[in-house]
């Protein structure tokens, strides 16, 4: 769960915002004012932090870098409050946010701070997936270390709450880190804390990642990236149990789980005498790949819906269903961005499109270059990617009118179902009811429509 720290009243729109973070799947901490933030930020630490601008949000950035606290603040505030937005952002705040509240700009921002997560268990209904879920299950309830692979997107993190929600730790807190984030040293700084007096500007004790992930587990996204300096401190860790905080004496037990995820090969990175062999070895006892969407179709439209709900809901619209030709696009792109990029496309899709469906006409999708199967996958569960749905045939309708097209494929699904109305409507996404009517209006028009099984075509008499 996100983790955000609200910086002022709660009581009027920042409390709002804080409703939108929660919607979300935020998790919540308060504080009246900048230096009880700060204290809270070096104790439990949080993704992002939202500062009412009538505090002083430069004296916290200004804290923060000097104690090497990597956590983004936002500024917010009314319109008319532009100068004071303008000193914030000169004084390094991440960004500005007007109040009252958007909800879209809410979640950029918390996505932009790597800190939107999927609160639920993982969304998995192709059998790529379910057999992956299995085996999570089992493995979330060992204590060893775990590595998830995946192409960037495809759902690492939301995999790692999942072991972590089924573990034994549930109890205990999530904490993530995103390890190609931050330079070198504020990265061993967030990771193991310092003493107060450590190095200039650390004017107080502060617990690392490691700290604060005491009794449950700690997410470290994007291993690949890291120094190998800090990948050797990373090692003793998991080793020893125990951590040193920068400027420390004696060196301090913790009790956390491992995860980390990455997107690279790393045997691939240890070749290469990029990362370190003794901590891949560790970290690959047990190791998770995440397939990417393309090798797993049946899981592309119930994440669409899924998003869809989300986003209307979050949006306050109403749901409405995706139309046939909408799912056929959704089916026909290789989703080179995985099920981040689903998710983006629906959440467009749902603020975009009018009328009483989600029609294709609302989905903007990025042309795809050829997908990039990562070298890991090149496994015996890899799909060729040119099994893969290809972008091409919708390319092809490119000139067509939607409502030609869309009969086309109503017309063809159902001869394709020998007339069978009830398994068409369920192939197509839509209820019988609009299939009906859609083909009374095609009969109306004097097209010809595949009877009902058992039912004779219907001969006109000249
Ligand atoms: N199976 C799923 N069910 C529901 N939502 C999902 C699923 N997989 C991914 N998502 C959503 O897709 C987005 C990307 O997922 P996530 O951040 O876990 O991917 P990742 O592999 O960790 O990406 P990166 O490598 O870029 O860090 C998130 O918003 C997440 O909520």
């Amino acid at each position: 769960m996100a983790r955000l720290l609200i910086i002022g009243s709660l009581e009027g729109e920042l409390g709002a915002a804080a409703r939108v973070a929660i919607a979300r799947g935020a998790k919540l901490g308060h504080a009246e004012g900048v230096s009880a933030g700060l204290e809270r930020l070096r104790g439990e630490g949080a993704d992002l932090a939202l500062v009412d601008l009538r505090h002083d949000v430069v004296w916290l950035v200004q804290a923060l870098a000097a104690e090497r606290i990597a956590c983004p603040v936002v500024a917010c505030g009314r319109a008319e409050d532009a100068d004071a937005a303008v000193r914030a952002i000169e004084g390094g705040a991440r960004d500005f946010l007007p109040l009252p509240p958007d909800a879209d700009l809410i979640i950029a921002m918390l996505e932009a701070a790597g800190a939107t997560r999927e609160a639920d268990a993982p969304l998995a209904r192709d059998p790529a997936m379910t057999t992956l879920m299995a085996r999570a299950a089992t493995l979330a309830r060992a204590e060893a270390s775990v590595l998830l692979t995946g192409e960037s997107g495809t759902g690492k993190e939301v995999m790692a709450r999942h072991l972590h929600a089924l573990s034994k730790r549930a109890r205990g807190p999530f904490v993530a880190l995103n390890c190609a984030a931050l330079p070198e040293t504020l990265l061993e700084s967030e990771l193991f804390g310092h003493e107060k007096g450590a190095f200039s500007g650390a004017v107080a004790t502060r617990k690392g990642k490691f700290e604060q992930a005491e009794g449950g587990t700690l997410l470290l996204d994007e291993i690949g990236e890291m120094d190998p300096r800090l990948q050797a401190k990373i090692l003793r860790v998991i080793q020893e149990r125990e951590v040193d905080r920068l400027g420390g004496g004696a060196p301090l037990k913790v009790d956390v789980r491992i995860i980390a995820a990455t997107h690279r090969d790393l045997a691939a990175e240890v070749a290469a005498g990029r990362f370190r062999e003794d901590l891949y070895f560790r970290l690959n006892v047990v190791a998770l790949r995440i397939p990417p969407l393309r090798e797993r179709p049946a899981d592309i439209l119930p994440l669409a819906e899924h998003f869809s709900a989300r986003y209307a809901q979050v949006n306050g619209l109403p749901p409405r269903p995706l139309a046939p030709l909408a799912r056929h696009l959704l089916l026909a792109h290789p989703w080179p961005g995985n099920v981040r990029e689903l998710e983006n496309a629906i959440h467009r899709a749902v603020l975009l499109a009018e009328g009483p469906e989600i029609g294709p006409e609302a989905i903007e999708l990025a042309r795809p270059a050829a997908p990039a199967p990562m070298p890991a996958a090149a496994g015996p569960h890899a799909a060729p990617a040119a099994e893969a749905p290809s972008g091409t045939k919708v390319s092809a309708l490119v000139g067509r009118k939607v409502e030609e097209v869309e009969r086309e494929l109503i017309l063809e699904t159902l001869s394709h179902c020998l007339g069978n109305r009830t398994r068409a409507a369920e192939i197509l996404g839509i209820s019988i009811r609009t299939l009906r009517n859609k083909l009374g209006e095609y009969r109306s028009a004097g097209i010809a429509v595949p009877p009902a099984p058992g039912q004779a075509p219907l001969q006109i008499a000249i």
